[in-house]
């Protein structure tokens, strides 16, 4: 299998703002596997530092060691170190081999909704409706951005105009401690509207996370804390059984994270690393299915992140031509 390597680097629209400071552009890497009969199999390397998966560069040097033909067992044998890695080149190897040219590769049940992402703070007030207006009933809102008592004044007029059938998800990105968790989740308790709150405390406060969810009625999900396969078995192993967002773009090998999901009754939010439609679509063909979503099949995705990109060759559906795009930016 002969395999090539481009470099990719494009602006959000509007960047994403968390926790972990202001997010404005994708950098990334597509891959490009070749049989000796030239079918082809595109692959993304997604890699997000911040949220504990390997570096860009770490990437691109796990690139440059592969040999220019490869097998699985050179797949196989990439480091857990580097999930997105992992993830990359198991779902380009997978797509060359299962590709089947006179059948599409979208799923033949219906997913279940998306959620859409809303604005920090007051932001939301004015982008729920028009969401609303276009079929999303899911919302998620990232907090621990700002001011404690502002983005819980704009929480606060938000559920009050949400219908009551939307759902709301709250996500902290690890950025609370465990007062302010406390205080958010005393706000939860009484709007029945919330979800989940996602990720109150850093991954280093497992104990803290598992207090917290039998303190409070409102779910708690895990983001951060199961950002490999790693890590939610391990979470897993120590007691975690609420909800668990997975980014399966930096998970790790997809196919043992099919295995996990489908031996253990996990309840599973599928969601975006912000990978462009190469990794998406993959995901949503082959792990976003019932029988991999543990006991919620239901859950909506967090996957209504599309046109997060200026330029639209990023959400397009075809590889091969996105591919065509980044000539200039081989990993030699
Ligand atoms: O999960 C979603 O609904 C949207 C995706 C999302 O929020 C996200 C996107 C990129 C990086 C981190 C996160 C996150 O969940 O923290
Ligand atoms: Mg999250």
């Amino acid at each position: 299998m002969r395999a090539e390597f481009r470099e990719y680097r494009r602006a959000f629209r509007r960047p994403l703002m968390t926790a972990h400071g202001v997010w404005s552009e994708r950098r990334g890497i597509l891959v490009k596997l070749t049989d000796a009969a030239g079918r082809t199999g595109y692959g993304e390397i997604a890699p997000l530092p911040w949220f504990g998966s390997e570096t860009l560069e770490a990437a691109i040097a796990l690139c440059q060691s592969l040999p220019e033909f490869l097998d699985l067992a050179d797949i196989r044998a990439i480091a857990p170190t580097l999930p997105a890695g992992q993830f990359g080149l198991e779902s380009a190897w997978d797509s060359l081999m299962q590709h089947d040219p006179r059948k599409s590769d979208l799923p033949d049940w219906e997913p279940p909704h998306l959620s859409a992402l809303l604005p920090a703070g007051e932001g939301a007030i004015s982008a729920w409706k028009p969401l609303w207006d276009r079929g999303h009933r899911t919302f998620k809102q990232k907090i621990g951005v700002g001011e404690l008592a502002a983005e819980q004044a704009a929480f606060a007029e938000l559920v009050g105009q949400l219908p009551p059938r939307a759902r709301l998800r709250l996500d902290a990105n690890g950025g609370l401690d465990w007062d302010t968790a406390c205080r958010w989740l005393e706000q939860c308790a009484v709007h029945p509207q919330v979800e989940f709150l996602e990720q109150p405390l850093a991954p280093s406060q497992f104990d803290a996370m598992l207090k917290l969810a039998e303190r409070f009625p409102t779910s708690l999900a895990l983001d951060e804390s199961v950002a490999t396969l790693a890590q939610l078995r391990t979470c897993w192993q120590r007691g975690w059984r609420g909800v668990v967002v997975i980014k399966a773009a930096i998970a790790g090998f997809p196919s043992q994270l099919r295995a996990f999901c489908q031996q253990h009754p996990v309840d599973i939010v599928w969601s975006s690393a912000l990978e462009t439609a190469v990794a998406r679509r993959y995901i949503q063909a082959h792990l976003v299915q019932p029988e991999n979503s543990g006991n919620r099949p239901d859950r909506a995705l967090g996957y209504g992140v599309a046109h997060w990109f200026c330029d639209p060759a990023f959400e397009q559906d075809s590889a091969a031509a996105l591919w065509q795009t980044l000539t200039a930016s081989a990993i030699a």
